[in-house]
């Protein structure tokens, strides 16, 4: 599926390991994902977004806040001055489903100009 696609997607409540997708799911999403990469024994994917002061920073993440709770599906955030690393996992799933590749494409967007 194509990022664009990922992006118009809402995620739904995903529990338990059938939830969880294959390396060759994950790969062929990721494939389509630039600047993200698999982390924590592929159970999480993570990006690290760069911005120009803290106010941009903080602003990203305020952004990504609001569109995670409107999709009542987390991240976790690390942020600098001028950065923020967005990390993605299922939780209930124990690794990666479908919504952390539906909101990773949903960050993108938020920054798409
Ligand atoms: C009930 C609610 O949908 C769940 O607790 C959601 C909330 N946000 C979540 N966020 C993440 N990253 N993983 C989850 O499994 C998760 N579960």
């Amino acid at each position: 599926m194509r990022i664009d696609d990922l992006a118009q997607q809402h995620c739904i409540p995903r529990s338990g390991s059938e939830h969880a997708l294959d390396a060759a799911a994950v790969a062929g999403l990721l494939a389509g994902m630039p600047g993200w990469s698999l982390v924590n024994d592929g159970k999480a994917i993570v990006k690290d977004f760069r911005f120009d002061d803290f106010h941009r920073t903080l602003g990203f993440i305020n952004a990504v806040g609001f569109m995670a709770n409107r999709e009542d599906h987390h991240p976790d955030l690390e942020a600098g001055y001028g950065h923020c690393q967005v990390l993605w996992s299922t939780h209930d799933v124990g690794g990666l489903s479908l919504n952390d590749f539906i909101c990773a494409a949903r960050v993108e967007a938020l920054l798409a100009r």
